[in-house]
């Protein structure tokens, strides 16, 4: 790259999406592995001339932020690679100034696309979530790419080159344990690591096979003791329910085990990743949907019934609830979770489809929903506002959706009653936050 690609810069704001927002001659650019106020050198990884605006990754600091800290993980560190792999975007930061500026991009996305007024509305701080206080070892699933000599490998945002990796701190000890960097993954396209959090030691290598016979290969090269489980890639994959998964040594599911409830997630199905962030979603759940015996309830985006099961509970026998949920392996989950409690309806489909039967067939009181980062299509929105829904808990992992949503809420009879955000992605820009909606 020439020096013509290198801009001396000031950072400005914080903005979505974990960039930094600086300016030249009039032009935007959004720029990462920085922090606000600091005066950087910046390589430029995109820049069309006809762009409206253009990317960049710090490469030198110039004036530091006091903010600023060494970065714990060196292929994600700009400073040392000129492409940097993704997934700890803002381990050069400290985390309490990590948890600062995630609350400032919430607060932006409330205003600007949420349409609440910053003076009216006391934007909340970000939760720290339990957990090491050095914020590693929190990640329960590992996502891998393998690059052509076999190594497990990561990429850097927006880019398709592969760096190997020898270790990944954000990944629990347990996976991080299993030696599963010193395997040769010839033949495998992508590997996904799971450990449960109920005994913190049970690992499951789920390995999506790009020549038959490659996870058996693998699987002699992982220790006794680890799960092994392979689907074959019939154009998707064990949670969309196109690929076939196949255990090779012990079992292709995991046990988990939240506020009391046992729950079985099988390979790629859908599990929160964060060590602790299953039990806190659940317990802020039925703080704020305050299910109430013999109420009707809807659980939508439900995955494997994280919150089904707990509602299902709450609203005992007299009451109904509805755990909706479109990934069919997930769905299938669902069913083995849900099994024996009467008062569950578990019924697989996509939300924008299912919605309006249960909303015709049953009064719903309330409704919890915890959709992808897309938020929810604009139906969904439309179908609660014309039912006689009056509490909706609404779980999200985008803010920039969420404050859509919000807006769409608002703007059909519902209130924004309390929101919260919890720090459940350390090192990165991701947050959760569980919302109440209640109608005015
Ligand atoms: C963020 S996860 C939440 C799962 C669950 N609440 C949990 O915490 O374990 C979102 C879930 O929604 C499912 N999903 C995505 N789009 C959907 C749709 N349009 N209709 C139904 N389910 C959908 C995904 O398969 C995934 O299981």
């Amino acid at each position: 790259m020439t020096e013509s690609n290198l801009l001396t810069l000031d950072l400005g704001p914080i903005a979505h999406g974990g960039h930094t927002v600086a300016r030249h001659d009039g032009r935007v650019i959004f720029v990462r592995h920085g922090v606000p106020g600091e005066v950087v050198r910046v390589r430029l990884t995109e820049n069309e001339e006809s762009a409206k605006f253009w990317r960049g990754d710090v490469a030198e600091v110039l004036e530091p932020s006091e903010h600023r800290v060494p970065h714990f993980w060196e292929p994600a560190d700009a400073l040392a690679h000129r492409d940097p792999v993704g997934g700890a975007e803002f381990g050069h930061i400290s985390l309490p100034f990590q948890r600062e500026l995630k609350a400032r991009v919430f607060a932006e996305q409330l205003t600007r696309l949420g349409g609440l007024n910053a003076e009216e509305n006391n934007f909340p701080q970000v939760q720290f979530a339990l957990g090491r206080e050095d914020g590693l070892g929190w990640r329960t699933r590992m996502s891998y790419s393998v690059d052509p000599e076999g190594r497990l490998a990561m990429s850097g945002f927006r880019s398709n080159k592969l760096t190997a990796i020898s270790q990944m701190p954000l990944a629990h000890p347990a996976i991080e344990a299993t030696g599963l960097y010193g395997v040769d993954y010839t033949g495998i396209d992508r590997v996904e690591a799971a450990v449960s959090s109920k005994d913190d030691a049970t690992v499951l290598i789920l390995l999506a096979e790009a020549r038959p016979g490659a996870a058996k290969r693998v699987a002699r090269q992982l220790p006794e003791g680890v799960n092994v489980a392979a689907f074959s890639q019939s154009g998707g994959s064990a949670a969309d329910g196109r690929g076939a998964l196949q255990a090779i040594a012990g079992r292709s599911w995991l046990s988990e085990e939240v506020l009391g409830e046992e729950f079985r997630i099988t390979g790629e199905g859908f599990w929160q990743v964060h060590r602790a962030a299953a039990a806190t979603l659940s317990e802020r759940v039925l703080e704020l949907a305050k299910p109430q015996p013999g109420e009707q309830i809807a659980d939508l985006y439900a995955g494997a019934g994280l919150f089904s099961l707990p509602l299902a509970r709450a609203v005992g026998q007299e009451g109904r609830v509805f755990s909706i949920e479109g990934a069919p392996g997930t769905h299938a989950d669902a069913k083995k979770n849900l099994r024996g409690i009467s008062q569950a309806t578990v019924i697989r489909g996509r939300v924008e489809r299912v919605l309006r039967q249960v909303a015709r067939d049953a009064a719903l009181d309330a409704v919890v929903l915890d959709p992808p980062r897309a938020g929810i299509d604009k139906s969904v929105a439309a179908e609660l506002a014309s039912s006689a829904v009056q509490r909706i808990c609404y779980v999200s992992c985008d803010p920039a959706s969420f404050a859509r949503d919000v807006s769409r809420l608002t703007a059909r009879g519902y209130e924004l009653a309390h929101v919260e955000i919890h720090d459940l992605y350390p090192h990165t820009h991701h947050m959760e936050s569980v919302a109440l909606f209640v109608r005015r």
